[in-house]
């Protein structure tokens, strides 16, 4: 166990410290909420938890900087890591596990695709799209961290939030794939609740003018979602016109915009009978931040 656990909450740093507790809740048939994180912890973490702590007998937060998912000329090293402060804002009885980089790549990690050995996992189809595509390496390193964890802790509930929702069918579509037996639930994303910006950890990197025009992409997402609720427009060009006008006003600088199948991920046309993802991205200086919405359908 580590020097920074408290009274109430139990943070273990190997995998066979995790095992072992693991092993004493199997023995009592106790079930398992788990929610990955990166840490950082912020009210959108905190909402994660508070729905595993209803749903399960005893939650498992993962803390940990996943450097597979990181493509070498993105964030990797500024992201911001704060253990002690997170393990401050968890609730009581709460189990924290926060492996270092080595225990969880024992044939070690470089975020060089070329260079990299070992075991990954990758969901062919999905891990191309959207962020696939703008982040070589993240779906790959993701659904890897994932099994990885999962296989560790053993959750029997494991917990997302809607606001990585491309990532929420990614880890889906793999635990159906690799047979897991965990129940993936989504959970709506956090917002402000004066502006509506989706919480995340890499708001802190934003300067006071950009956190202030950071929401315009939100209101795109709403304005688009209002002309198709209220005036049935379906069309993805309208839908993706919509948001692109609210974020170009207050200077945003788009990366992409998406209409996609809550299926498989893929472009969509026009909205049908399954709904859709309406999703994004946009740069802010050096910070990138991304949204979506659901329209026509729920996890
Ligand atoms: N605002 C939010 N509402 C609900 N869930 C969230 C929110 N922000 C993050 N999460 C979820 O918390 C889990 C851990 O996410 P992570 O630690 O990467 O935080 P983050 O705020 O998403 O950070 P980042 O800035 O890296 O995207 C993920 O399942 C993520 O979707
Ligand atoms: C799921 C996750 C913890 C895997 O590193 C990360 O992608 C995140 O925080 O969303
Ligand atoms: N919240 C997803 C983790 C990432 O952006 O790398």
């Amino acid at each position: 166990m580590s020097s920074f656990s408290t009274p109430t909450v139990q943070v273990f740093h190997t995998v066979a410290e995790l095992r072992h507790w693991r092993a004493s809740q199997s023995a009592q048939n106790k079930t398992i909420g788990f929610v990955p994180t990166m840490g950082a912890l912020h009210a959108g973490h905190l909402t994660l938890i508070s729905s595993a702590q209803k749903a399960t007998n005893t939650v498992v937060v993962s803390i940990f900087v996943n450097p597979a998912q990181f493509a070498p000329h993105e964030d990797l090293d500024q992201y911001p890591r704060t253990l002690a402060q997170d393990i401050a804002k968890l609730p009581a009885n709460t189990v924290v596990f926060a492996p270092s980089v080595a225990e969880m790549y024992p044939r070690g990690i470089t975020t060089e695709r070329s260079k990299q050995q070992g075991t990954f996992i990758e969901v062919l189809g999905l891990s191309e799209m959207q962020e696939g595509g703008s982040r070589p390496n993240f779906f790959r390193g993701v659904a890897t961290v994932v099994s990885k964890l999962f296989h560790i802790v053993g959750p029997t509930v494991a917990f997302f939030g809607q606001k990585d929702v491309q990532q929420c069918c990614v880890i889906r579509a793999m635990a159906e794939d690799l047979h897991f037996p965990v129940d993936v639930r989504v959970v709506p994303t956090v917002r402000d609740s004066v502006d509506g910006l989706a919480l995340s950890s890499r708001n802190v990197y934003l300067t006071e003018e950009q956190r202030r025009r950071a929401p315009a992409f939100y209101r795109g997402l709403c304005a688009a979602r209002s002309m198709c609720l209220d005036a049935g427009v379906g069309g993805r060009e309208e839908l993706l016109a919509a948001v692109r006008a609210e974020a170009e006003r207050e200077g945003l600088d788009v990366e992409y915009i998406s209409l996609s199948s809550p299926r498989d991920l893929s472009e969509l046309q026009e909205i049908g009978s399954d709904g859709a993802i309406l999703s994004g991205a946009w740069r802010m200086g050096t910070t990138r931040l991304i949204d979506n919405i659901l329209i026509g359908f729920e996890f």
